[in-house]
């Protein structure tokens, strides 16, 4: 690894350079991802988002802005309930029509070299044998540079589309999780020998059966047999990112994650939440730097105070409430989406709990109300200012323990253009942005190695199988 990407984590003494800090486009294959109602403004390419040119250029783009990665967000439904006034999402272009962003990373893969291509997938929207052995072919298209981010799922529609009643119970999400992602680790770290696949041309053997083997998973909810299909793909295992912010969902980062996505409210928020995880890290024998964390932040920038404010007022002028609360999946017992003006005292509602307390507690000169929510969730993860003045609250999130920001855009391409143009320049001279890519796969360049640690669950099954009887019989 080169100086300027040392081992994310470690603190860096005062006197020496500062560590750059890693940066993710964060982008979804749909219209209105995060900031609703932008897709209106002229400039607004993410309208485009089924032609693929608009995510070959902006691939290319970020590569040469040198962004670590791009960082796809995916749902299989729409928010709230079955019932919930599903025509807010089809106005606003909220989520729907959206695409496959697993499908979509194979032409990433072909026309990019060095930036990380991450992915969203819920574990009851594939089969874990189908979806290990999706991943490991786009892992050998790209030359090692996939990323999974691991999802439970939040939809009660979503769950609907796959033949669930309702959107399972959080807990046994998680165990649900656990499992299918030990299916993936035995098919990825333990079904192939590094040196099984011979093309031993003269002896006629393309791979060695004794080096192949079956993984004979039974559990609770899925049985596999094995072998896995593809052969070690360069990372085997593609980067985890996960996103889980209860203590169960820390508890299973703490266990699987490489990269923690957080939107935490302030950075002495996020310093708990990442002490926490940490923490949890720890426990489970994981080292405190195999686990790196990233901010999600959108930017408003200009070259004074005044243009940034002015351009902020731009925004808000297209910004949808309605987009916000649907986000928001604020719905009542019957699935129906929350009128604004319902004060936060009488909501009835299984999610977004949390964070309605936070927004009750803040507003202390008037009835919280439930427009409150949407508009804070809208506006706390927001930095406004001078690429300077940016870059100050950065360094302020990277005290924190932040080891990376996961870029939230208004625009595809123009908020990563800016960025790209405008900030990042002052960030490198600051020390905390790469100027060039280290070399190799997405887990060599973040952490220095191609494979998972040793201390990762995955590793015990290296070598798990290797029993005589369970590899694949010659001929066959
Ligand atoms: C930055 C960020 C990105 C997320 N992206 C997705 C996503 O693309 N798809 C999804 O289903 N859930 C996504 N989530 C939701 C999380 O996976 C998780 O369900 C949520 O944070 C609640 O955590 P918990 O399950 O531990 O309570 C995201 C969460 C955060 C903070």
């Amino acid at each position: 690894m080169s100086n300027e990407n040392p081992a994310p984590g470690r603190t860096t003494p005062a006197h020496t350079t500062p560590r750059p800090l890693r940066f993710n486009a964060f982008v979804m294959n749909t219209t209105s991802h995060i900031h609703h109602g932008q897709w209106r403004r002229e400039d607004a390419g993410q309208t485009e988002f089924t032609d693929v040119n608009t995510w070959i250029n902006l691939a290319k783009t970020l590569e040469t802005a040198k962004f670590d990665a791009m960082f796809f967000a995916d749902v299989v439904g729409h928010y709230g309930d079955a019932d919930a006034d599903y025509s807010v999402y089809v106005n606003e272009g909220l989520q729907i029509p959206s695409n496959d962003p697993t499908v979509l990373l194979g032409a990433l893969a072909v026309v990019t070299e060095h930036i990380g291509l991450a992915t969203t997938s819920n574990v009851f929207q594939s089969h874990p044998f189908q979806f290990a052995r999706q991943l490991s072919t786009l892992d050998h298209l790209s030359g090692g540079r996939i990323a999974w981010n691991i999802v439970t799922g939040t939809q009660d529609n979503g769950s609907r589309n796959f033949g669930l009643p309702r959107l399972t119970d959080h807990a046994e999400r998680y165990r649900w999780a656990a499992e299918y992602i030990d299916v993936a680790y035995k098919l990825w770290e333990g079904s192939w020998d590094e040196d099984a696949v011979v093309k031993d041309r003269a002896g006629s053997r393309y791979s060695d059966p004794e080096k192949v083997h079956k993984i004979h998973h039974v559990g609770e909810r899925y049985s596999v047999e094995g072998p896995h299909l593809p052969s070690p793909s360069p990372q085997r295992t593609p980067v985890l990112f996960q996103a889980g912010s209860s203590a169960s969902g820390r508890d299973f980062a703490a266990r699987n994650a490489e990269a923690v996505f957080i939107i935490a409210t302030t950075p002495d928020v996020a310093r708990q939440q990442i002490e926490d995880t940490r923490r949890r890290a720890v426990e489970a024998g994981r080292a405190p730097e195999d686990i790196t964390f990233y901010q999600g932040l959108s930017f408003v920038i200009g070259d004074t105070e005044e243009e940034a404010q002015r351009k902020l007022e731009e925004y808000e002028q297209y910004a949808s409430l309605d987009g916000y609360l649907a986000h928001s999946a604020l719905v009542d017992p019957d699935g129906r989406v929350y009128p604004p003006e319902t004060p936060l005292k009488d909501l009835e509602t299984n999610t977004q709990k949390g964070f309605a307390e936070w927004v009750s507690k803040a507003i202390t000169d008037r009835e919280p109300v439930v427009a409150d929510i949407a508009w804070r969730s809208h506006r706390n993860s927001r930095v406004v200012g001078t690429p300077e003045r940016i870059a100050d609250q950065l360094e302020e999130w990277q005290a924190a323990g932040v080891d990376g920001i996961n870029v939230i855009n208004w625009v595809i391409p123009g908020s990563f253009e800016e960025f790209a143009e405008k900030v990042l320049p002052v960030l490198r001279a600051r020390g905390l942005a790469q100027s060039e890519y280290a070399p190799g796969t997405l887990r060599q360049k973040l952490f220095g190695r191609d494979r998972l640690p040793e201390t990762h669950p995955a590793a015990q099954y290296r070598g798990a199988f290797a029993r005589h009887e369970d590899a694949v019989p010659a001929g066959a």
